[in-house]
């Protein structure tokens, strides 16, 4: 029996959302791993549809990690700034190509006397994002901290990482051109996808405003999937040796790229 209630409209991913920067991607394919919508087409995700995946937020303190999160979760915004102490976390349910998909957000305190705590909570991550201000090169420079500190509990040949600069409503177009030079650069270093958003402004276009934030999520989101499918697959065998995802540092702007055999199952 279905316990839970279907799965929000706005919430169901039919294709892959693209990229903000192909210079800064994780990859630069036009649609989902053929191998992935082959197994949700034939029911074959595995453990994937009952899972949750994890995601942790992180960056300096009142980067906007908090005001991120909740524009995409409950569409609002909060001017006066509240410290996070210690953690807090939002479950947010997907239907990817049909499959049910949960993430849970782990929004962390960039406080520095709070940092132990949230520390703790590092682990199992499937994805990490890693936030500053953009009108701020202090946060993109600590980014690379928090970066390491979050890779000593995780897994760095497989979670996604994601630079994501704040408040973009508060530069210049100028100002914003000069910042994303340096922040491009950083995200190349760390492997990271870039994404700039403003949690405050944007169209109000239903259901979620601000600028770029539902178009983010929905990449983390679709991104976070598509690794899962494919870990599921290579586990349970289906996979053929050689046909793996790995990083590959040569390549410029395709930091997570598999190979192009053809899949077994479909044409
Ligand atoms: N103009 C503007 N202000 C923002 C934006 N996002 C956040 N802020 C403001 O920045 C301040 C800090 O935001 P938070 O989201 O609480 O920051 P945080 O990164 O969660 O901070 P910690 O929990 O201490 O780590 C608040 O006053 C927000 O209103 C944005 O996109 N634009
Ligand atoms: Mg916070």
């Amino acid at each position: 029996m279905n316990i839970l209630a279907p799965v929000r409209r706005d919430r169901v991913l039919t294709e892959l959302p693209q990229y903000l920067r192909k210079e800064a991607a994780l990859h630069v394919h036009k649609d989902f791993h053929p191998r992935v919508t082959c197994a949700c087409q034939e029911h074959r995700t595995g453990t994937v549809g009952f899972k949750i995946s994890k995601v942790i937020v992180v960056g300096d303190l009142s980067v906007g990690k908090t005001c991120l999160i909740n524009r995409f979760c409950k569409d609002t915004f909060d001017k006066n700034y509240k410290a996070t102490i210690g953690v807090d976390f939002e479950m947010e349910r997907f239907e990817v190509l049909g499959v049910p998909f949960s993430l849970q957000l782990w929004d962390t305190a960039g406080q520095e006397r709070f940092k132990c705590i949230a520390s703790t909570y590092y682990r199992g991550a499937q994805a990490i994002i890693i936030v500053f201000n953009l009108n701020d090169v202090t946060s993109l420079e600590h980014t690379k901290q928090w970066l390491a500190d979050a890779l000593k509990e995780n897994d760095p040949s497989s979670v996604l990482l994601f630079l994501v600069g704040s408040k973009k409503d508060l530069s210049t177009p100028a100002q914003y051109m000069l910042m994303e030079k340096d922040a491009l650069k950083v995200a190349q270093e760390m492997k990271a996808e870039y994404w700039a958003v403003s949690s405050l402004t944007g169209l109000k276009l239903l259901p979620v405003s601000g600028e770029n934030v539902r178009e983010f999520f929905f990449r983390v989101t679709a991104l976070t999937f598509e690794a899962n499918v494919l870990a599921e697959l290579e586990k349970s065998g289906s996979r053929r040796i050689g046909d793996v995802i790995r990083i590959n540092s040569d390549d410029s702007n395709l930091y997570l790229t598999a190979s192009k055999k053809k899949p077994m199952c479909c044409p």
